[in-house]
């Protein structure tokens, strides 16, 4: 079981998949709430049943699955629902991430979260690296990849810890506005200066 835990976050469309997927390269294991977060709603699931119980069957496409934009459009205009949706769902991505971190073989192993601060999570990892990138940036790059308004773009960020607030907490800041490639040549110095503190 890997014991050092490296917490990665950074806000909505900042380039967290992408830079896991550099150390993953290096054989790092990474354990995503994002795709977690997925996994405690699919079809059959109790997270499901909840939700659509809330929201009634509504909430569901034609196929039985989450209508994930649906509910996007809903919690980011409604505090209260969104609120709701994170107390049903916030346990279920912990309980299910901490069991996923815990049968991780690699020589250290990564939790990705866009709310690791939020939520607190930073309690579990032994060293944070925050994927920095300026809010335009964000808006920009959430915008081209997910077919969402500015305007949304700017709800989901305004619902996110500040930037500030989170280069004051973590211990390493990865400036992702620039070339990947450059990003990459930083991201094996960070690894090789994990590998000493593990
Ligand atoms: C509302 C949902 C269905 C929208 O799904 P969608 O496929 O469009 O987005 P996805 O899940 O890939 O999330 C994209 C990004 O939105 C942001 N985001 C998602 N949920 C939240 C939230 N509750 N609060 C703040 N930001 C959030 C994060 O930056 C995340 O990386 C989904 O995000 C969800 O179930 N959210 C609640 C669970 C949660 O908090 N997930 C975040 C990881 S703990
Ligand atoms: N340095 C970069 N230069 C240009 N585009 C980038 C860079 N880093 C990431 N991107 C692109 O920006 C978008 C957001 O990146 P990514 O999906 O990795 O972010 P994320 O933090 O995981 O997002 P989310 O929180 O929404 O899941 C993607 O389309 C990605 O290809």
């Amino acid at each position: 079981m890997a014991s050092w835990i490296l917490g990665l976050t950074g806000g909505i469309g900042s380039g967290k998949s992408a830079i896991s997927a550099m150390f993953e390269e290096l054989g790092i294991q990474v354990v995503d709430a994002d795709i977690v977060a997925r996994e405690v709603v699919e079809p059959g699931s109790t997270g499901l049943e909840k939700i659509t119980e809330h929201f009634s069957d509504e909430i569901l496409t034609t196929d039985g699955s989450l209508d994930r934009a649906k509910l996007r459009a809903i919690i980011f205009a409604d505090e209260s629902q969104k609120q709701w949706l994170n107390n049903l769902l916030h346990p279920l991505i912990r309980e299910s991430m901490l069991a996923q971190l815990q049968q991780a073989t690699s020589q250290y192993v990564i939790l990705v979260a866009p709310l690791l601060f939020e939520n607190g999570l930073d309690q579990f990892c032994d060293h944070t690296l925050l994927i920095d990138v300026p809010v335009e940036v964000q808006i920009t790059r959430t915008t081209a990849r997910d077919n969402i308004s500015v305007e949304l773009a700017k709800q989901i960020i305004a619902s996110q810890m500040p930037r500030a607030d989170k280069q004051q907490k973590a211990t390493d800041t990865l400036d992702n506005n620039r070339l990947l490639s450059e990003v990459k040549i930083d991201v094996q110095k960070l690894h090789e200066k994990y590998l000493t503190l593990i």
